[in-house]
């Protein structure tokens, strides 16, 4: 891969930083982002020093705060708030059979081209989806209308061929075909073979749901965009199993549900859209799939996939009851009805979810400076409950009495597990920029008039409002401020029964009903720089 300058040569659209207090920025916002990510410690290409690799990527100190917050939320929302659903950790490695019945051996392919002039290997299907975005039209002549993203020669490919996406390793010390395994692809087939476990176990009966969530492998034939597309990544899971017949309106259920997670979190409704699969393009499991997709301005096609919503029906249950021999239905002793439920399965990518959280949050405004005048200041607007740092404390000159003050304030702090930054290097501007762009929600500074009135001045990441506080209040302060939802955009219910348009997909903001012109509210900057 390309090292360049400015970051990581991605092949990344150029899309202008959006901005609330406009002000020119040439520099793509996802190249920004990656080039942010890096320099700050949230994402780094895996085995850097030998070059990296398009295919895995290492998260830092902040990046895996940020993937742990988002695996929290994911967890309560889905298990802990919930008295419907149950957790499981299931392995990576599971017997060969289990691949066997779920089709994963056979049927999970990707249709492989080559093009016949650089020889660079590609994914059918995406080409085919990239130039549908540009074009708003199938290629009248398939992929002889489509030209090699590398070289730029049209239509000269091979034969599309099934190209199977399960990555092979050999257990024990002889290599054969009895020792072959695969490196899970999904995280779901776990769930669907710990099913009477669970149900036994846990006394649970439908409607209910199990929840996973872990590493999964997949031999993508072009990895890339950052982590959008990674062999090795992170996914969220769960399987929700219900009656016949009432799954259609919990497949509904879960579409809406799992949508308003993200914009809870602060994803602008905006950049998120659903696609619906067309019938005769449905995976072999599915009666109905709806991907909930997120604008990251891709070049070629600007959405991408951030979760499947689908409706497996009893396609799973069935094929692991068939071929273990094991009886997977249940009975329904109050009705005396036994039956194999259908499964609702929202499948999310936790790492594809951390990039569009970091893409949404990136913006760039401007803040008043000590001479009167304006910075251009880079601000990560997460959510406080996903920011990975939730305060810093700062203390206003390196003079002992008020470190001491400080470093107690932040050992305090600590102990309510929350991760708290201590930064005493250089003027209070730039100890506020370094935290603005990693997205920490508060900044405490410690300063002389601390040794005699007892309080700190705390101030807010969005508003750079401030606020004076007793030093024996910022507790409860900083624990009210990091839990309280930040609302950047309007909210509205998620109703996706709407036109859906040309390719499937429907733009959730037109749904929602939202106001597009209405202004983003971010209070006036004041305080002191
Ligand atoms: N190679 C990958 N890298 C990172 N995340 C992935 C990858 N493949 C899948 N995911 C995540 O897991 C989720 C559920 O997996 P699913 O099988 O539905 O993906 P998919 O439809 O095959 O994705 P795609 O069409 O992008 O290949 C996806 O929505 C995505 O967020």
């Amino acid at each position: 891969m390309a090292v360049s300058r400015g970051g990581y040569n991605l092949g990344l659209v150029k899309i202008p930083v959006k901005s609330n207090k406009r002000c020119s920025v040439s520099e793509s916002k996802l190249d920004a982002v990656v080039s942010l990510a890096k320099r700050r410690g949230f994402v780094f290409p895996a085995g850097e020093i030998y070059g990296g690799t398009r295919s895995a990527w290492d998260y830092g100190p902040l990046g895996v705060a940020l993937k742990d917050n988002i695996k929290r939320e994911w967890w309560r929302s889905m298990v802990v708030t919930r008295g419907d659903v149950v957790g499981v950790d299931t392995s990576i490695i599971l017997p060969t059979a289990v691949w066997v019945a779920s089709g994963h051996v056979t049927v999970f392919n990707d249709p492989l081209i080559e093009c016949l002039t650089c020889h660079k290997r590609h994914r059918a299907d995406t080409l085919e989806e990239a130039y549908f975005e540009k074009h708003g039209h199938q290629p009248e002549n398939g992929l002889k209308d489509i030209p090699c993203p590398d070289c730029g020669t049209k239509g000269n490919w091979t034969e599309p061929r099934d190209f199977n996406m399960m990555l092979q390793t050999h257990l024990g010390p002889v290599q054969d075909d009895n020792s072959l395994h695969y490196l899970r692809p999904e995280t779901a087939q776990g769930i669907f073979v710990d099913f009477k476990n669970v149900m036994g176990s846990s006394r649970s009966k439908p409607p209910f749901g199990i929840a996973n969530m872990g590493k999964s492998f997949r031999n993508e034939i072009t990895p890339g965009n950052f982590i959008f597309r990674t062999r090795e990544f992170e996914q969220m899971e769960m399987e929700f199993f219900v009656q016949p017949g009432t799954d259609e309106d919990w497949h509904q259920y879960w579409i809406d549900n799992r949508t308003r997670w993200y914009t809870d979190l602060g994803v602008n409704p905006e950049n998120l859209r659903h696609y619906e699969h067309p019938k005769e393009k449905l995976a072999h499991y599915s009666k109905r799939t709806v991907d909930i997709e997120y604008r990251f301005g891709f070049q070629g096609s600007e959405w991408g996939e951030l979760e499947g919503v689908a409706n497996r029906t009893d396609f799973d249950l069935s094929a692991h009851a068939k071929h273990s021999g094991e009886d997977l239905s249940y009975f329904d002793q109050a009705s005396g009805e036994k039956y194999t439920p259908f499964v609702i399965e929202p499948a999310a990518g936790l790492t594809r979810s951390l990039m569009a959280f970091l893409v949404d949050a990136y913006d760039i405004d401007e803040a008043p400076n000590t001479k009167g005048g304006v910075d251009r200041r880079t601000v990560l607007r997460l959510d406080p409950r996903l920011a990975p740092v939730k305060a810093a404390v700062l203390p206003l000159s390196k003079k002992p009495a008020l470190q001491a003050i400080a470093h107690n304030l932040a050992g305090d702090l600590r102990q309510n597990e929350w991760m708290i930054d201590y930064d005493e290097a250089g003027a209070i501007g730039r100890r506020y920029r370094r935290e603005d762009e990693i997205g920490t929600p508060l900044c405490i500074t410690v300063d002389f008039d601390t040794i005699d009135d007892h309080a700190v001045t705390i101030r807010d990441r969005d508003t750079m409002k401030q606020e004076r506080v007793d030093l024996d209040k910022v507790e409860e302060y900083v624990r009210v401020r990091i839990q309280e939802k930040r609302v950047r955009y309007p909210e509205g219910p998620v109703n996706i029964t709407g036109e859906t348009a040309a390719d499937g997909s429907v733009d959730v903001t037109k749904e929602q009903g939202i106001d597009e012109s209405a202004p983003v509210k971010v209070a006036e900057a004041g305080g002191n720089y």
